[in-house]
């Protein structure tokens, strides 16, 4: 997995790859990775899968009965402490790496929290196996008062960092892109591994031709078949 977030202008963005693996399996090609915690927060997971969707569906719960109780917008620390508290008292048995972003009434916040359930406060962050890869990405580009375009652009580099150099992500970019005003939950941003086909008619050509095998462009362009020579 390679997660990532960072603060910009006007609030935070998330990013994720979109791959789940068992060893050498690509388990699933195109899963989602950043979990709604409330309408102004969400949280990206590495880890095991099971967990990291148990531990951030068990918070937004819990956050949801606290609005009810509160009638206040939650705010990013509540979740991070539940978090926290929970993972800690599993001392790391829970594996679940969590990158954590929202804006609430004390403005934009941004967090990693650990399985063990040790927790940090950056501008920006990677976790997961292509964190490193993800990381290269930030600490050469990242700088402060980016604009939304920006953000998103460096967020989907990192991610695609992680995407081609990180065995354990892969296939697509996940952004969420949260504000004071609003949030952008945006699936499937950027699709940088289409699976391509061949053509309609199968895997036999006529003898003597040589394939030119192209990827299908949107516009479903056709395989170009070209003779080949009458050298043999
Ligand atoms: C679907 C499905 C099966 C998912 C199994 C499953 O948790 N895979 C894990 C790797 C792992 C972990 C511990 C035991 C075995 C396999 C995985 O792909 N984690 C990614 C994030 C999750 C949310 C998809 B990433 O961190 O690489």
């Amino acid at each position: 997995t390679t997660i990532v977030g960072l603060i910009f202008q006007d609030g935070v963005i998330l990013g994720a790859d979109t791959r789940a693996t068992e060893g050498p399996i690509v388990a699933d090609k195109n899963c989602e990775k950043i979990h709604f915690m409330a309408p102004n927060i969400y949280c990206c997971g590495a880890g095991t899968a099971a967990d990291t969707e148990a531990v951030t569906d068990m918070v937004s719960s819990q956050l949801q009965l606290h609005r009810y109780h509160t009638d206040r917008e939650s705010r990013v620390v509540t979740a991070l402490t539940l978090l926290k508290s929970h993972l800690f008292s599993y001392q790391g048995h829970v594996s679940a790496a969590l990158v954590l972003g929202g804006v609430d009434v004390t403005g934009p916040h941004l967090h990693t929290i650990y399985p063990h359930g040790s927790t940090d406060t950056l501008p920006f962050a990677t976790m997961g196996s292509g964190s490193l890869a993800a990381m290269s990405v930030f600490e050469s580009k990242y700088r402060e008062g980016l604009t939304r375009d920006e953000g998103v652009k460096l967020v989907t580099e990192a991610i695609c960092s992680g995407i081609f150099n990180d065995l354990g992500s892969g296939s697509n970019v996940d952004v969420c892109v949260i504000t004071k005003g609003q949030t952008e939950y945006l699936r499937n941003h950027q699709l940088p591994n289409p699976r391509t086909y061949i053509n309609e008619r199968g895997y036999s050509f006529p003898k003597k031709t040589e394939v030119l095998l192209t990827r299908i462009t949107p516009l479903k362009q056709m395989v170009e078949v070209t003779e080949a020579g009458d050298a043999m």
